[in-house]
């Protein structure tokens, strides 16, 4: 099985400015690698990206035509998209997600397991069907923080530690950007919701970007008092700051991922269970 990833790049744009103009099915993609429909005033960017699953065909190599997956997000996921922008009521992303998939699915074919709506350079919604057809949405947002660290275990010589860690171990320790992606998950069509953006960033904010950024992780973090600032020790520790206390995400809301990213090239993804690490305190 392989999956195959296909994101859209369309403008939804103002009804007023569109007054009187063809509709995007009737008139020809000229820059789909900007956005396409293209943006007109101040109208709404999105990336809508579609997960497919499934055996390439044996002679084409295509699990499916990405231009079919083109047309119907433009056609059928416009529509979906359009309604809830002009009901004039508050929009419930997870729920226009999870009628993305419904919409464009059938249409695309059998091997469609997830949609996933880009909102901001961050923020992304995604609805997923399992194997066993259970719906689930899935909200992840991206964070930064600037911190130093460094690697070393103390009960080793500076030498050993040269050793083991290289430059990392530099008594004075050195920094990173570091890159945060924390996902939250629910159930569909049920009672339980996402959060708001606003209250993810909120709550990732006061439990883990408080406590780390500008702080030297080994001084000032209980957590790596004993525990080496590895980028997968870090992904552990973030998981335990904020896995019990999800609730005040909503009822039936989960904390499903956490990725940090110390650099560019190098991420490390954890699911759980909490415990891992010790957080100290
Ligand atoms: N398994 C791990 N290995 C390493 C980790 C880690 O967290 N887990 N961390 C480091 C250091 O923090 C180090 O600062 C990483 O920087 P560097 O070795 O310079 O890697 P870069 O990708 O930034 O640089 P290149 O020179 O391009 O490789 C080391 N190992
Ligand atoms: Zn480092």
């Amino acid at each position: 099985m392989v999956e195959l990833t296909r994101t859209v790049r369309l403008c939804v744009n103002d009804p007023v400015e569109d007054r009187g103009r063809l509709s995007s099915a009737e008139t020809a993609v000229s820059n789909a690698y900007s956005a396409w429909p293209a943006m007109r005033g101040l109208g709404r960017y999105y990336e809508v990206t579609v997960g497919y699953v499934g055996e390439p065909d044996a002679e084409t190599g295509y699990l499916v035509d990405i231009k079919l997956i083109d047309r119907v997000v433009r056609d059928r996921g416009m529509t979906v998209m359009n309604s809830a922008i002009g009901s004039g009521e508050p929009v419930a992303v997870d729920a226009v997600v999870a009628g993305l998939l419904e919409a464009v699915g059938p249409e695309i074919g059998v091997g469609v397991r997830w949609v996933e709506l880009g909102l901001t350079p961050g923020l992304r919604v995604r609805a997923v069907r399992d194997a066993e057809d259970v719906l689930m949405v899935l909200m992840t947002q991206t964070f930064e923080f600037s911190a130093a660290h460094r690697l070393f275990l103390r009960d080793r010589s500076d030498a050993e530690n040269a050793e083991l860690f290289g430059k990392c171990a530099n008594p004075a320790g050195h920094g990173h950007n570091y890159r945060l992606d924390v996902t939250v998950a629910c159930d569909a069509g049920g009672d339980a919701r996402l959060p708001m953006a606003e209250a993810l960033d909120a709550w990732v904010d006061r439990w883990v970007i408080e406590a780390l950024d500008h702080k030297h992780l080994n001084v000032d973090v209980q957590a790596f008092e004993s525990l080496n600032p590895s980028v997968e020790h870090i992904a552990q520790v973030v998981w335990g700051l904020l896995e019990g206390r999800v609730e005040a995400l909503g009822a039936g809301v989960r904390l499903d991922e956490v990725r940090v990213w110390e650099t560019g090239k190098t991420s490390c993804r954890y699911r759980g269970p909490a415990g891992a690490v010790n957080l100290g305190g």
